[in-house]
């Protein structure tokens, strides 16, 4: 009597878990986007806790591995606890090594996918299906979501400066000095970190005025190209976009101790599609031969109930939400500039619409703003909140959000495509 047993330390969790972390930071800075927050959050509560094919403990512990691959410690320590709340055996919680067979399996997709989603092919499929201790098809598909949907949300963490404010937090709470108020202006605020200006990434910006005409430029004269054009177009894109590498921070930080244990190979990082070398064999994605809509969708679909549809309602809102306004003014056409954004970022994955002309990408998307793109998509672990504070000056802080959540779902479905792909491959 009067002592704390089992049941009483998972009581404690769940009211500390209660406590803490509703609303965390994530949920408070989409809740600037209510439309698209009500998206993600059916999406995150059903691959967690939802009806699916895997347990519970495998879910969160394949967050954590997929979190490990940005060293997103915010996420995985928020994993971390749901993973013992779950009743997680915790001494998986040691490290990679500790853990069923099964699970460590799944690491090679898990690095893959993460960072060069092109290299999936059929046979990681087959590996991972076959033999003692094998996934279902089902299961695979559920990992496959979960990894991405992990990978892409630490995009969004580290872009919107979301893991240092939370970082902040802790350490004020720790030292007991002034109570950080978790209000989203804090969230955003600026941090004192990382002062250097970057190459490229101080470059006076075109401003919104500009951006506009140049908008409306392109409306009026929609220029039709031949198929070759186009896909020049899209070459000259991904090579520029190599350039941009050499004025990226190239700094990755070294593992954290208290996370390293959740990391295998982080030397395996992204490397431009462009360049991807002896590989080269490895053609353009044409979303015209394999597309979300087409066959992406129902595949998931088929394979695990309703997430199909939950996916498909999410990238809806993120690709089509709009409230008509730039950086302060209202009744602006942002369609071409969202849509530049989105094929960016699918572009640096190799990934091609073919009706696009990429041009558009760079009348539209300056340096400054591909390089941060660029860094939140394949680094984010490098992104700090001052370069988050830096582009986009002329824009309000919901956009830069926006933004950060068009990087999110964006990146999501270009490893979703090179994955079910592989497994609609592997399938036939
Ligand atoms: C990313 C932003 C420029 C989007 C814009 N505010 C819109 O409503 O469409």
């Amino acid at each position: 009597m009067g002592q704390i047993g089992d049941h009483d330390t998972h009581g404690l969790l769940v009211e500390a878990f209660l406590q803490n972390n509703r609303p965390d930071h994530v949920s408070q800075v989409m809740g600037l986007h209510p439309a698209y927050l009500e998206m993600f959050l059916r999406t995150h509560h059903y691959i967690l806790r939802g009806d699916g094919p895997l347990p519970f403990d495998y879910r969160h512990f394949i967050a954590i591995m997929a979190a490990g691959r940005h060293q997103c410690s915010y996420l995985i320590n928020q994993q971390k606890q749901e993973f013992v709340l779950q009743g997680g055996d915790q001494s998986w919680l040691k490290g990679l090594n500790q853990i069923p067979k099964k699970l460590r399996d799944l690491y090679e997709i898990n690095k893959i996918l993460a960072h060069r989603p092109w290299l999936i092919n059929k046979s990681h499929i087959e590996k991972l299906t076959k033999g003692a201790d094998s996934w279902s098809l089902a299961e695979v598909v559920h990992a496959i979501v979960l990894l991405t949907h992990f990978h892409s949300l630490c995009s969004f963490v580290f872009g919107c400066g979301i893991s240092e404010e939370a970082d902040r937090q802790m350490n004020a709470e720790k030292t007991k000095a002034s109570p950080v108020e978790a209000s989203n202006n804090k969230v955003l605020s600026s941090s004192p970190r990382s002062k250097q200006v970057r190459d490229g990434w101080s470059e006076a910006e075109v401003g919104v005025e500009t951006l506009m005409e140049r908008m409306k430029t392109l409306s009026e004269r929609a220029q039709e190209f031949s198929a070759e054009e186009r896909a020049k177009r899209f070459e000259r894109v991904e090579s520029q976009s190599v350039e941009l590498a050499m004025a990226l921070p190239s700094d990755t930080p070294a593992v954290q101790p208290g996370i390293q244990h959740f990391v295998d190979d982080p030397a395996f990082v992204y490397q431009d599609f462009a360049k991807r070398g002896e590989v080269s064999e490895i053609p353009t994605f044409r979303v015209q031969d394999y597309s979300w809509d087409d066959h992406g969708y129902s595949l998931v679909n088929r394979l695990y109930n309703e997430v199909g549809n939950l996916l498909d309602d999410k990238f809806k809102v993120a690709y089509n939400l709009t409230y008509y306004t730039m950086g302060g003014r209202t009744d602006v056409d942002t369609s071409r500039f969202r849509r530049a954004i989105w094929n960016y970022i699918q572009c640096m994955y190799g990934i091609r619409h073919d009706d696009y002309d990429y041009g558009e990408v760079n009348q539209l998307l300056e340096r400054s703003l591909k390089a941060f793109i660029k860094s939140a998509c394949c680094f984010p672990e490098r992104v700090t909140k001052a370069d988050y504070d830096r582009v986009l000056r002329e824009f309000k802080h919901s956009e830069k959000v926006h933004v950060m959540m068009m990087v999110l779902e964006a990146r999501m479905q270009a490893e979703l495509l090179y994955a079910l792909r592989a497994v609609m491959r592997y399938m036939t």
